[in-house]
């Protein structure tokens, strides 16, 4: 059950353990920066080499085949694919810069250390009514790779129960699982590991383009949390993603924030003509016509520009006429279609954070030094990942996880569960709650204190509860009519409250497997520090529904708001993500998920992006 884990970023071979003996603090620190300086990929940061600047009444723009906007998790995948084919000039617009270029991208456990940098979006969402009022911090990368840079690495493919609503809501069986799991493993190529031999290698794809495995350190408390939970009785499996359960490359243009989608209107019809885009607010704007496709490639999830604003695939439409009049006419844009379903359905996977003492000195503190010791060991252990690959440097954080039901009698039996609770699950395989562990504490609001910002003062063990599939939904709107505002992000956490009382399951479940034997053994719960969760167990159902009510935090997972679903039904593309009633512009990212996925969304957004490719090639080939 330890989670197989994506190298969205670079995996280099494994090599023996070292020791190191160090002469000066100033040589360590020298030596610290060679062995891990950044990449320095190729990239165009001078727009002036793919696009004209914007004088007033010009018309004629440089041209491309397909302009792809963001170069996120699915951009970069899109803009790969369709590049093998060589006569199609594609051009890739990122607002960020390299990711691989920053070393934090590149060591597993360090991917929080960017969150409150310029290269992630520091956003909030609006003040959360059901959720004691509080806003959310909701960080999203701002770099090539996307938020794929910046996460926990936890390849989870999701329920094949999940797909095949998607199939059925879109009415297209090519986005069921019998058809999407081929890109699943398209991308994927399996690297087994000695530690699972129970893994059917013969169902893992073989050659794609991203390393999948059991790469990362596990700590001593995630291998006794999976003996937990089995003696909870949750059942072991030894690999959830499965059916159980440059010729052509053309130009990647970073610092190049897409402002605008440009439209025209021949006879009855709306086109796509090209985008304009820009370095900073107040920098020129740059043209660039697309021949064929404009696909807006970033996420439901907030995305970029300059000084901490954002914009939304949504967003982006919206600024460019397309969306719900109403909202257009208050923000004074003119409007090209009445799109209502843009923006709405916003739905994330919500959760709660419970902090155990790890009654060893063993967790990986030292990532956020808070002592000289801790300064000392960051830099040792660092300097031996880059090396060995190894270490506490190596844990992707999120290091193993169980899926259950909420409705399992056998884990919630009815005479202390006796409130039958909407299902939300995608099938009866499917789950709706994930508890899943980290080797030590690491998000908590106190004070002004956001993730990733606190150190505790104690070594810790944290275990978490996911609402898998909430049924509270929001919306995102826009709060000006400028692409370098960000919009009004509103995910209603906890509005329904079936989603509060799953939370509550969720909680019990795991102050139930935190004094189980042999985890047990690893926490110490006797220590009282209120931070610690060590006496949550004795809270009463009232106390944890505020317990929830008050920790809940974002999993990173925003999607739906530009749903592929029918027009009649809020949706805004089609089952071959076209915009509705827009020619020439898709959608490929999070934004498009029918109904959000019962597991992380990465291992989604990059199937998805491999199906667009295949559909954009045939579309191509066939004149369209
Ligand atoms: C901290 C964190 C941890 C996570 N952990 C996991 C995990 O362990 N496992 C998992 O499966 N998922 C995880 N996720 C979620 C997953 O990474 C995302 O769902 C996925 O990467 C989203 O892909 P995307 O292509 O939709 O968007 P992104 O990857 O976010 O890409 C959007 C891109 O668009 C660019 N962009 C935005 N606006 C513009 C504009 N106007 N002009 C030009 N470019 C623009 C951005 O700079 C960015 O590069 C995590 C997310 C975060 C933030």
């Amino acid at each position: 059950m330890s989670q197989a884990s994506i190298t969205f970023n670079n995996l280099s071979t494994r090599l023996g353990n070292n020791r190191f003996t160090w002469i000066t603090a100033f040589a360590f620190a020298l030596l610290l920066r060679q062995a891990t300086k950044g990449r320095k990929p190729k990239l165009i940061a001078d727009a002036r080499r793919v696009a004209r600047e914007v004088k007033e009444g010009e018309l004629d723009f440089d041209e491309y085949d397909v302009v792809i906007i963001g170069g996120g998790t699915a951009g970069c995948v899109l803009a790969a694919r369709l590049s093998e084919d060589p006569s199609l000039r594609v051009l890739l617009l990122e607002a960020g810069g390299s990711g691989v270029a920053l070393r934090e991208t590149r060591i597993p456990v360090a991917y929080s250390l960017l969150f409150h940098t310029k290269h992630v979006y520091q956003f909030f969402t609006e003040p959360q009514d059901f959720a004691n009022g509080k806003k959310r911090f909701w960080p999203r990368a701002k770099m090539l790779g996307g938020c794929s840079s910046i996460n926990a690495q936890m390849a989870q493919w999701g329920s094949p129960g999940d797909f095949d609503r998607w199939g059925d809501i879109i009415g297209d069986d090519s986005w069921k699982w019998s058809n999407l799991k081929r890109y699943f493993n398209k991308f994927e190529k399996y690297v087994p590991h000695p530690d699972f031999p129970d893994v059917d290698v013969s169902v893992k794809g073989q050659e794609g383009p991203m390393k999948v495995g059991y790469f990362s350190e596990v700590s001593e408390g995630s291998k006794l949390f999976i003996k937990a939970c089995q003696n909870v009785g949750i059942p072991f499996s030894p690999d959830f993603n499965t059916s159980k359960g440059t010729l052509g490359v053309n130009k990647v243009v970073v610092n190049a924030t897409v402002t605008k989608i440009l439209t025209e209107r021949v006879g009855g019809e709306i086109r796509t003509v090209g985008v304009e885009f820009a370095k900073s607010k107040e920098g020129p704007r740059y043209r660039v016509r697309a021949r064929k496709e404009v696909v807006l490639s970033y996420n439901a999830e907030p995305v970029l520009s300059t000084h901490l604003r954002s914009a939304f695939s949504p967003t982006i439409l919206m600024l460019s006429g397309i969306g719900p009049s109403g909202e257009l006419r208050k923000h004074h844009i003119p409007s090209v279609l009445d799109l209502p379903g843009v923006g709405d359905n916003l739905i994330d996977h919500p959760v709660v954070d419970l902090y155990f003492k790890n009654r060893y000195d063993d967790s990986p503190k030292h990532v956020k030094p808070s002592s000289l010791g801790d300064v000392v060991k960051f830099v040792t252990s660092t300097l031996k990942y880059f090396i060995t690959r190894s270490g506490s440097m190596a844990t992707n954080f999120g290091e193993s996880a169980a899926f259950v039901r909420s409705d399992d009698r056998a884990l919630f039996p009815e005479s202390a569960y006796p409130e039958k609770l909407h299902d939300t699950t995608s099938s009866a395989i499917g789950p709706d709650l994930e508890i899943f562990t980290t080797p030590m504490a690491y998000k908590v609001q106190i004070y002004l204190l956001e993730h990733g910002d606190f150190t505790f003062p104690m070594h810790t063990f944290a275990i978490h509860v996911v609402l898998l599939r909430p049924r509270s939904k929001g919306t995102l709107r826009l709060k000006s009519a400028s692409p370098w505002d960000a919009p009004a992000m509103n995910p209603t956490y906890l509005e329904r409250p079936e989603d509060v009382h799953k939370l509550v399951r969720g909680v019990r479940l795991i102050t139930k497997i935190a004094r189980q034997e042999p985890l047990v053994q690893r926490l110490d719960h006797s220590d009282k520090d209120p931070l610690l969760d060590s006496d949550t167990y004795l809270k009463s159902d009232k106390e944890l529904e505020e317990l929830v009510r008050e920790r809940l935090e974002t999993l990173y997972h925003p999607t739906s708001t530009c749903r592929m679903a029918p027009l009649e039904d809020g949706g805004v593309v089609d089952s071959r993500l076209r915009v509705y009633g827009v020619k020439g512009l898709r959608v490929c990212d999070a934004s498009i998920f029918p109904e959000i996925v019962s597991g992380h969304t990465a291992a989604a957004v990059l199937a998805t992006a491999e199906h667009l490719a295949d559909i954009i090639k045939a579309d191509l080939k066939e004149g369209h």
